[in-house]
């Protein structure tokens, strides 16, 4: 488990293209054959990628920061299927995942198996601290309910999925969902926002090898920009803007911890704004 510790926003501007990439980027997720966890001091989320291959599964086991017997003992977890499908077992219960379906486990459970349908399955992982047991349960892709927004004029339409959160599945503090840009549309979250409640972490997947999103981060009046490939995460301070505009259309889920659960709870910035 590798660990980032927290930044202040005035550091931010300070540091080169490494040192940005090394505070927030997470790059290296998703190894065949691996589980691969990212411990960040930002609202103690853990950022995850689980590759099994066909016929090996793997198991997911605590970590010495963590400080429990298992994963799960003080903390909930939702796991997002972003390359093909495959299971994952809690506690002798098998729930199928198919691409882009996912799954909540409650705090608690115990054994936590993933196992791959296809050559080359990855699920994404992400955990935030919990101290009361919700229900694991699971929401497809294709039968959560849909927010449209953007426009063609902005290229920026696109779809919004919220899986877990306060009308959902319901959790301690964990919301993720899922956005999804229309062919053509390549901005994301543009007007930007921040929300100081909550820290958000986003993971770009579905967008080809050869194209890169380029990520907005920072004070709204003193950005950055972070360039991302396929199926790597951003960690937003819930000081920064988390926004982006692809070379090309991508989906990408977005996930958060923090004071509230409150989608809606956003500190807005205008595009003009921006510097
Ligand atoms: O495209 C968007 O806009 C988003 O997906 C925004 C995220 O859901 C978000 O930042 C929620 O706080
Ligand atoms: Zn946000």
């Amino acid at each position: 488990m590798q660990i980032r510790h927290s930044t202040h926003p005035a550091q931010l501007p300070g540091f080169d293209t490494d040192g940005l990439r090394r505070h927030y980027l997470v790059d290296d997720l998703f190894v065949p054959g691996e589980i691969r966890t990212v411990y960040t001091h930002e609202d103690r989320i853990v950022l995850g990628g689980a590759s099994p291959s066909p016929g090996r599964p793997l198991e997911l086991e605590s970590a010495s920061p963590l400080r429990s017997a298992h994963f799960c003992e003080r903390r909930e977890l939702a796991v997002l299927a972003v390359r093909n499908s495959g299971t994952v077992t809690v506690d002798g219960t098998e729930h199928e995942l198919g691409t882009r379906d996912c799954l909540y486990i409650g705090q608690g459970a115990v054994d936590i198996e993933f196992r791959a349908a296809d050559e080359d399955t990855r699920f994404y992982l992400f955990s935030t601290p919990s101290h009361a047991s919700f229900p694991t349960a699971v929401a497809r892709f294709d039968e959560v309910d849909v927010l449209k927004l953007g426009d063609q004029s902005t290229a920026n339409v696109r779809e919004i999925r919220k899986f877990v959160h306060a009308d959902g599945i319901r959790s301690s503090q964990l919301v993720l969902g899922v956005t999804s840009l229309a062919p053509g549309s390549v901005w994301n979250t543009m007007p930007p926002h921040t929300h100081d409640r909550r820290t958000e972490c986003y993971l770009y997947f579905d967008l080809p090898e050869d194209h890169r999103v380029i990520h907005l981060c920072g004070e709204p009046q003193n950005t950055r920009n972070i360039v991302v490939r396929n199926e790597e995460a951003v960690i937003s301070p819930s000081w920064s803007v988390h926004s982006g505009v692809g070379t090309h259309s991508y989906t990408f889920v977005w996930a958060m911890g923090g004071e509230n659960q409150a989608y809606d709870d956003m500190d807005p910035v205008a595009v003009t704004e921006l510097r």
